[in-house]
């Protein structure tokens, strides 16, 4: 367990986060963000994207995948903090962050400080850790979706657990205090002590034990039950006071199984006093003895995700623009679209006429959804806008340009014939030999002078180069240009075609052999 490095967060740019969030938009409704959608999200020239996700790419903030479809970017995990970091100390929740307390199935748990330098802890859930068929048969994270990323689940078990501390400390639970939640990190208040596990004496062993057993039952009087009511989910203060610092599992009392999960959390504390502390007793709590005071449950639906959050959740990526988590039959659309956006990338492939059939029909499902997109038009107006000024900017540079070389060839024909003295122009021709003789050894002394001055005669209508050398140049610059060897582009650009390669190659190897 180490320190997280944050210095870089110093040295990068507004623009490097301003790719960084398309990114994290982009995968909202995308496995991988293909450059060309970042730089559509992020409004941000696709040379200069290419340039910074060059730089975000070498601190493994994002990372390129070469995908079956497209090649595109991904937000790592540490992006993923960066991001969440960035946005805590703007909020002025955070000021430092320091060393790592702690790492769960999870999560990773680092100690910071506010911007006082008072203690926090920052929580960042890593739901993608274990396996989503774990998560799924366990939690209710999902909830109805399909496809769930690992930014998704991660930013709802945070949601989640920062609703649920919020709740559980306004009647009076011991839990740490809810500081703030961004994204797929949560604060809270530091709680100096150790968990149960690592506990191994204690000054009243009976005294806690009853304590932890009424602390389910008052779980249970507020309709919930812990799930995971065990050693390592309790730290436990010098004074020897409980805090309860993690309630992934809380289920309803209204559950089909309530009776079993508040069992097993009875028994997980028998178990272990029995085992740590040799402590044995026949009195402990049952579920039917519980009288049933609040609806702690029914406000925070504990066995799934509640509206409120869902809500907020829904709003949160309404504000990215993709309606991705309304539901299911928008999901099923919205994959489409993901789709169709990929297979603008893969045109150069080859397919079937049926595959490109398919494609144009949902193509034109995906162009009637966009255009009934209103945040996507308002996006497309400006940024035809900006083109458009683009456009003009750059012609009126070429205008200026072409002005400004009109004007010099023009005047250099009479510049040319030009004398230093003032004198009349010179004529090449004559009849006396001697007089065109001098006159011209007269003009070339005159272009000599011309050409010192600059300002003179920067340009010349005719050649001074015999056209034999002409030619012979020429020729030379043919040759060379034909033994130029074609430069290959290195890196993303080419990744397609040099995929190809390496494919009709590995064909080629494998076209003799017997299987
Ligand atoms: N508020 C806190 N104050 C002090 N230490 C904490 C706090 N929250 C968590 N920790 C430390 O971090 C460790 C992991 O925290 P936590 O149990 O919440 O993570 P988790 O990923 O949910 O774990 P798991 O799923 O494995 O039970 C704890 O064992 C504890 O040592």
């Amino acid at each position: 367990m180490g320190r997280m490095d944050v210095n870089l967060m110093r040295y990068l740019e507004g623009e490097h986060f301003r790719v960084l969030v398309s990114c994290e938009m982009g995968m909202k409704n995308h496995e991988v963000v293909p450059l060309a959608l970042l730089a559509a999200i992020s409004k941000i020239h696709r040379g200069g994207v290419s340039k910074i996700c060059g730089d975000l790419c070498k601190h493994s903030l994002i990372a390129l995948e070469r995908g079956i479809k497209c090649d595109g970017y991904r937000l790592t995990v540490r992006g993923y903090d960066f991001l969440a970091l960035r946005a805590l100390c703007a909020r002025e929740v955070v000021g430092s962050v320091g060393n790592q307390i702690g790492v769960g199935k999870e999560s990773d748990v680092y100690v910071g400080g506010d911007v006082d330098l008072n203690d926090l802890v920052l929580k960042f859930h890593r739901l993608g850790r274990t396996s989503f068929r774990r998560i799924k048969e366990k939690r209710d994270y999902h909830q109805k979706r399909k496809n769930a990323s690992w930014l998704y689940l991660s930013r709802l078990a945070a949601q989640k657990e920062f609703a649920f501390l919020s709740a559980l400390a306004a009647r009076n639970f011991p839990v740490p205090k809810a500081i703030d939640v961004c994204r797929h990190v949560v604060v809270m208040g530091l709680i100096d002590g150790i968990t149960l596990y690592h506990v191994d004496s204690l000054h009243d062993v009976p005294a806690l034990y009853h304590r932890l057993m009424s602390l389910i039952v008052k779980f249970a009087s507020h309709g919930l039950i812990h799930g995971d009511f065990n050693e390592f989910n309790l730290m436990i203060t010098k004074d020897e006071k409980v805090t309860v610092i993690d309630f992934p599992q809380m289920v309803s009392t209204d559950h089909p199984n309530a009776e079993y999960y508040f069992n097993r959390d009875v028994e997980c504390i028998k178990t272990f006093f029995r085992k740590k502390f040799s402590y044995e007793t026949d009195d402990f709590p049952s579920l039917e003895e519980v009288e049933r005071k609040y609806n702690l449950d029914v406000e925070l639906a504990a066995s799934g995700f509640t509206k409120v959050m869902q809500k907020d959740l829904n709003k949160a990526y309404d504000e990215g623009n993709f309606n991705e988590h309304e539901s299911d039959e928008d999901e099923e659309e919205e994959e489409e679209e993901t789709s169709d956006m990929e297979t603008i990338e893969e045109e150069e492939e080859d397919k079937d006429e049926e595959e490109m059939e398919d494609e144009k029909k949902r193509g034109e499902k995906s162009k009637k959804r966009l255009e009934t997109c209103s945040r996507f038009d308002a996006w497309l107006e400006d940024a035809s806008k900006q083109i458009e000024k683009i456009v003009i900017e750059e012609g009126e540079d070429v205008v200026e340009i072409l002005k400004h070389q009109n004007t010099t060839v023009a005047s250099v024909p009479e510049r040319e014939y030009e004398s230093d003295d003032g004198e009349a122009p010179l004529l090449v021709e004559g009849n006396d030999e001697e007089e065109n003789e001098k006159t011209e050894k007269r003009k070339k002394k005159n272009k000599r002078s011309n050409q010192t001055v600059g300002t003179r005669s920067v340009m010349s209508v005719g050649s001074t180069i015999a056209p034999e050398e002409v030619k012979r140049r020429v020729a030379m610059e043919l040759r060379r240009n034909k033994e130029k060897t074609k430069l290959r582009a290195k890196g993303k650009q080419s990744a397609v075609s040099r995929g190809r390669k390496s494919n009709k190659d590995t064909i080629g190897e494998y076209a003799g052999w017997d299987f």
